[in-house]
């Protein structure tokens, strides 16, 4: 690869800019919120969008894998899961081949949950793109269509052949993705040499990272059942048992103010610290006042840069959700639900086994709630659950991510690993038995899952850039 080749393709990446934005901006207003089965028209509208973009930048095989139904728990039992976008640019056998990983299903977004603008609308301020799914994932996914775009319309041939796989139920555990990699290893995917995902976060807001590991997700919830239907609480209040009162009782008993998990057998899983990982951390560049600018507040549980990565990368932790069934408006309902359902959900790491994990989570709340003594009934269970992933970044996949993030930015990236998952990674890394790097686009402050979540512009075309020329690098690598 030549440098002349990287320069065309940055240029020509600055000079599309404004049908890039355009592109993400068409991606943004489709509420593709994987959670909320009402919207599930839309999140195969977001299938059938990014179908149309790859067809007109010259995919070839576009196919769109149907998964079947949701599985329990789901309101309505016949709801099709939404089909993964599975593509090819080339397929030149003298090339490498990466297989590149996004998901085009976001999470829920509310004007009233306090954004400043209408959530499923890209707007540019101060530099800024705001919108659900600017970071996670849209940025990313259509920041790979984009890189395809400048090659073609720069006339530089793609150095790798690329096999897209973007799904649309990565929020809600990827549901079903498993099942369809087994089923394609030696179809669709045969022949891939790499997994390149962008789905995450530089740690702070100034230094590029790449990500080598990944927390796991384990997500339960614990449903409450009493009267036959919500009750007046001046009539019923104090006379018979609250399925919300026993509710909150049961989740206090999970985890503490510290964040400590009250679980027993939970941290007695997790793998030893070495003296060799303590000293990995001395070098990243992070400190609490990350955390104070990301997070928005003063409220951080550990004031030391090692605790906090710790916590979040290498530790587990418990978080409640919400409560579905509960009251939730403004005004003052005096209401006694009948039914509520709490949920929670545990990140995991190593060494923690997901199947004991549930038996003691599960076998845990039923005890708690037994201890209350109340007539009503309770019934705890997984919704979904998704491995942890830590990898070895000392490859020629990270090698050339490493090159390409020094072209873009000059400087060379930290490594990281992340508190948050990817339900999907570890599967590919066992079943395609490939490396998988993260190769991320936003910062650390992007407010993913949260509101006013955005991407710099800087970073939505830095990346754009990475992208590309992490192609360019890994193809000119000599090993796998
Ligand atoms: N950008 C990755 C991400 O946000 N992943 C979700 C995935 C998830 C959802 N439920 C379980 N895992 C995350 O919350 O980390
Ligand atoms: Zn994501
Ligand atoms: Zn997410």
């Amino acid at each position: 690869m030549s440098q002349t080749t990287l320069e065309t393709y940055f240029s020509k990446v600055d000079e599309l800019k404004p049908a890039f934005i355009q592109r993400l901006s068409d991606a943004v207003a489709i509420p593709s919120v994987s959670s909320d089965e009402g919207l599930r028209p839309q999140v195969v509208e977001m299938a059938h969008y990014l179908k149309e973009q790859l067809a007109n930048l010259g995919a070839v095989d576009i196919e769109l894998k149907e998964l079947g139904t949701q599985p329990p728990p789901v309101i309505n039992s016949t709801l099709q899961l939404p089909p993964v976008v599975l593509s090819r640019f080339g397929k030149d056998p003298s090339k490498k081949t990466v297989l590149i990983y996004g998901h085009y299903d976001v999470q829920p977004a509310l004007l009233e949950d306090g954004w400043n603008t209408n959530p499923f609308e890209l707007v540019l301020k101060d530099d800024k793109l705001y919108g659900r799914g600017s970071t996670d994932d849209k940025g990313p996914v259509i920041g790979w269509l984009n890189a395809i775009e400048a090659h073609r319309n720069a006339g530089i041939e793609l150095p790798v052949n690329i096999v897209t796989c973007f799904e649309g139920m990565e929020e809600s555990g990827s549901l079903g993705l498993d099942e369809l990699i087994e089923q394609e290893r030696d179809a669709y995917f045969k022949g891939v040499d790499a997994v390149c995902i962008s789905d995450n976060y530089w740690l702070g807001t100034k230094k590029p990272v790449l990500t080598y590991g990944l927390r796991g997700c384990n997500y339960y919830q614990v449903s409450i059942k009493g009267p036959g239907a919500d009750l007046h609480s001046g009539i019923f209040g104090g006379v018979i048992a609250e399925p919300m009162t026993d509710l909150v009782r049961v989740l206090a008993t999970l985890v503490n103010g510290q964040g400590e998990i009250q679980i027993p057998g939970i941290m007695e899983m997790v793998a030893p610290v070495t003296p060799e990982e303590e000293a990995l951390y001395k070098d990243i560049d992070f400190d609490v006042s990350d955390l104070t600018a990301a997070s928005g507040s003063n409220t951080a549980l550990y004031q030391s840069k090692k605790d906090i990565l710790m916590h979040r990368w290498r530790f587990p932790s418990l978080s409640i959700h919400g409560v579905e069934g509960a009251f939730s408006s403004g005004g003052a309902k005096t209401v006694i639900p009948s039914k509520v359902i709490g949920k929670f959900s545990i990140r995991t790491v190593p060494n923690i086994e997901s199947a004991k994990l549930d038996q003691i989570v599960i076998d845990y709340v039923n005890a708690e709630f037994a201890k209350l003594g109340s007539p009503n009934t309770a019934t705890c269970e997984l919704i979904h659950d998704g491995a942890y992933w830590v990898s070895n970044p000392h490859n020629a996949s990270f090698t050339a991510a490493a090159k390409a993030t020094k072209a873009v930015w000059g400087v060379e990236p930290d490594l990281t690993r992340e508190g948050g998952s990817i339900p999907i990674t570890l599967s590919f890394e066992e079943k395609l038995k490939t490396s998988v790097l993260l190769l991320p686009m936003g910062r650390g402050d992007d407010g993913a899952h949260s509101i006013n979540e955005k991407v710099d512009m800087s970073n939505y075309i830095g990346g754009i850039k990475t992208l590309g020329a992490y192609l360019h690098y890994y193809a000119a690598s000599d090993t796998n």
